[in-house]
């Protein structure tokens, strides 16, 4: 897809952010200062141990937890500066959200629970209907639209969270270790998806994990260490992905 003059400005900007927690007496700090900038169409791994602030990072750029100091923007916009309503608004129209859990609605079947975030933006009941459609049978899945999640297998859940993630065509993907309750080949399988229709819908997918193997198919790698983000380039930058 071609760029567009919006694609000069970042998607994400984190300036000088600081996260702390309190425990006790002490204070605990998460995030020390962190700068980050985030373009559509990169794919984005990052790595850090546990308890480094991976998922605090996430819930800072999708506006669920508050920066202690600095500034995250998204589109431009500064989060700490919104009303918490507006917050609410933004996450749910320009971000998607995996999670290691799958955490499909089990009341309602696969296409519903596809369709929810389109409905939830108050898409006709048509449109969200045959936008479901459309991205279950991209995920291989068309044929279970009236299953119940709890008939899928763990990577086919997998395969309905990401049509979620991308039914109202977010330009910012979330992912909490999209593959950690998966098999390395059935992983694989979701990642091959979840990279695929976030580089065709030139999103942006920032993707927290603990297998350094991951890397080889981002355009970065960012690594939490000490509550700073270190980064490299990732294999798919040397293979000559745009
Ligand atoms: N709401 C909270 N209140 C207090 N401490 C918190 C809170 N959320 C996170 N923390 C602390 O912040 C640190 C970072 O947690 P976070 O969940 O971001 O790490 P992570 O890198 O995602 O870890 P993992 O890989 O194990 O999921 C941890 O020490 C955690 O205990």
């Amino acid at each position: 897809m071609p760029s567009s003059p919006s694609d000069s400005r970042p998607l994400v900007e984190l300036r000088a952010v600081t996260k702390s927690y309190a425990e006790g007496d002490s204070v605990r700090e998460v995030l020390s200062g962190t700068s980050l900038a985030l373009h559509r169409g990169e794919f984005v791994v990052l790595l850090g141990r546990s308890g480094s602030g991976k998922s605090t990072l996430l819930n800072l750029i999708s506006g669920i937890d508050q920066a202690t100091h600095g500034e995250i923007l998204v589109e431009g916009r500064d989060l700490g500066r919104m009303p918490e309503r507006d917050r609410t608004l933004l996450r749910r129209e320009r971000i998607g959200f995996i999670f290691q859990a799958f955490n499909l609605l089990p009341t309602l079947t696969v296409e519903e629970n596809v369709r929810l975030p389109l409905e939830l933006l108050g898409r006709s009941s048509a449109e969200a209907s045959a936008r479901a459609r459309e991205l279950l049978e991209r995920v291989g899945l068309g044929a279970r639209a009236n299953s119940f999640p709890d008939r899928l297998s763990g990577g086919e859940q997998q395969r309905v969270a990401v049509a979620r993630a991308l039914a109202h065509a977010p330009p910012l993907l979330l992912a909490d270790e999209p593959t950690g309750n998966l098999d390395e080949e059935t992983g694989g399988q979701v990642l091959d998806l979840l990279e695929g229709l976030t580089r065709q819908g030139h999103a942006c997918a920032l993707i927290v994990t603990h297998e350094p193997a991951m890397a080889e198919r981002a355009d970065r790698v960012l690594t939490m260490e000490n509550g700073r983000l270190v980064e490299r380039p990732g294999g798919a930058r040397g293979r000559g992905t745009p």
